[in-house]
C-alpha cells in the first residue's frame, strides 16, 4: 500500500480557504475577478475542463465569461474576437482552450494577449519568465498544481533525483523549469529515451506526463517512489485514466496520486489562483 494516496480535492480545499479570502479583500475594493474561457468548437476535454473551471471558479467567488466560437471560424474573425476579449477591461484573466482547430493559427493571439492576462503560459513572455525563473511569471497550470500537490504533502524537491515523462510544452518542459528553480536534479525523458524503464527506476520522484495510458508499469517505479500522474486519457468507454498502471505501482509508490481526483482536478485551483492575482495588480 502506498503510504499517502495525494488527492487532488484535499489540495484544493486548502488553496480555496486562502482564495476566498483573497476574492472577499478584492470585492471590498470593489474589484470583482473576472475569467474569460474562450473556447472554440465544443471538445469534450475542453467542456470537461470547463465545466470542473465554472466549478471551482464560482466557488471562490470568480465570475468565469465564456466566449464560444464557431469550430469553423476563419483566423481573422478568431484574432478579432480574441482581441476584443484582451481589451476588454473588465476582463482579468484569459485562457483558450488548446490545441486549436487545425485550421487556425494559434501564433498571432500569443503574440497579442497581454500577458498579464495570460492565465496558461500562452504568451512567449510569460514561458521566458517561466524558462528564467522569474515568478513574476504566470505558468501553465497544470504543472504548477504538481507544484501545489507535492508541496501540500510536504514532498521536499532540493537534491531530489526526478524523472518526467514527457518533454510538451503545456506540462513536461515548464515542469522541468519549476521544479530546477526549487533545486531538483530533472531528467525529461520521451519517445527516443533509450532506457525509459531505468531512468524512471533511478528517479526518487515520477512525474507521468506522457499522455499515454498505463504506460508507466510497476516494472519502472523504484520501492517507495513518489509517483505523480498527470495524464488525462479518455478511454473508448469514456472512462478517464492516467498514464500510471495505478493498479500495479501503487502498492510499490510512498505517495501517488490518482486519475481522476489528482493532478488534473488542482489545474483549476491554480488557475483561480492566477485570476486573484492578475485582478489585484490590474488594479494595483
Ligand atoms: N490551454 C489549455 N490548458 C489546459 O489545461 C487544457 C486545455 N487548454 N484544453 C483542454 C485540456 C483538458 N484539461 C483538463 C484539465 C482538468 C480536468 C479535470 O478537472 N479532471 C478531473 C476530472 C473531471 C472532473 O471531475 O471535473 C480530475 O482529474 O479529477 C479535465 C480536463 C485541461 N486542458
Amino acid at each position: 500500500m502506498a503510504k499517502v494516496i495525494m488527492k487532488g480535492a484535499e489540495v484544493a480545499a486548502a488553496m480555496k480557504e486562502k482564495l476566498v479570502r483573497e476574492v472577499e479583500d478584492l470585492k471590498a475594493r470593489g474589484i470583482e475577478p473576472t475569467m474569460d474561457i474562450v473556447r472554440v468548437g465544443a471538445k469534450p476535454e475542453d467542456l470537461a475542463y470547463e465545466r470542473g473551471a465554472r466549478k471551482r471558479l464560482e466557488g471562490i467567488g470568480i465570475r468565469l465569461v465564456v466566449t464560444e466560437l464557431p469550430e469553423d471560424i476563419d483566423q481573422k474573425h478568431f484574432e478579432e474576437e480574441f482581441s476584443k476579449v484582451n481589451d476588454d477591461p473588465k476582463i482579468n484573466g484569459i485562457m483558450l482552450f488548446r490545441p486549436l482547430p487545425k485550421h487556425l493559427d494559434e501564433e498571432p493571439v500569443d503574440r497579442m494577449i497581454d500577458p498579464g492576462k495570460d492565465m496558461d503560459c500562452m504568451s512567449p513572455v510569460n514561458i521566458a519568465k517561466v524558462f528564467s525563473g522569474d515568478e513574476t511569471g504566470f505558468a501553465p497550470c497544470t504543472p504548477e498544481g504538481v507544484m501545489e500537490m507535492l508541496n501540500h504533502y510536504g514532498i521536499q524537491l532540493k537534491g531530489k533525483r526526478v524523472t518526467i515523462v514527457g518533454r510538451s510544452m503545456v506540462v513536461g518542459k515548464p515542469l522541468a523549469m519549476l521544479m530546477l528553480k526549487k533545486h531538483a536534479t530533472i531528467t525529461i525523458c520521451h519517445t527516443r529515451t533509450a532506457d525509459l524503464a531505468g531512468t524512471c527506476r533511478n528517479a526518487e520522484i515520477v512525474v507521468a506526463a506522457a499522455g499515454k495510458a498505463g504506460m508507466i508499469t510497476a516494472d519502472m517505479v523504484s520501492e517507495g517512489a513518489v509517483v505523480a500522474d498527470v495524464g488525462i486519457n479518455v478511454g473508448a468507454d469514456g472512462k478517464m485514466c492516467g498514464d500510471v498502471d495505478y493498479e500495479n505501482v501503487e502498492p510499490k509508490a510512498s505517495y501517488i496520486s490518482p486519475v481522476p481526483g489528482g493532478c488534473g482536478s488542482v489545474t483549476s485551483s491554480v488557475l483561480a489562483k492566477h485570476v486573484v492575482i492578475a485582478a489585484g495588480r490590474q488594479n494595483g
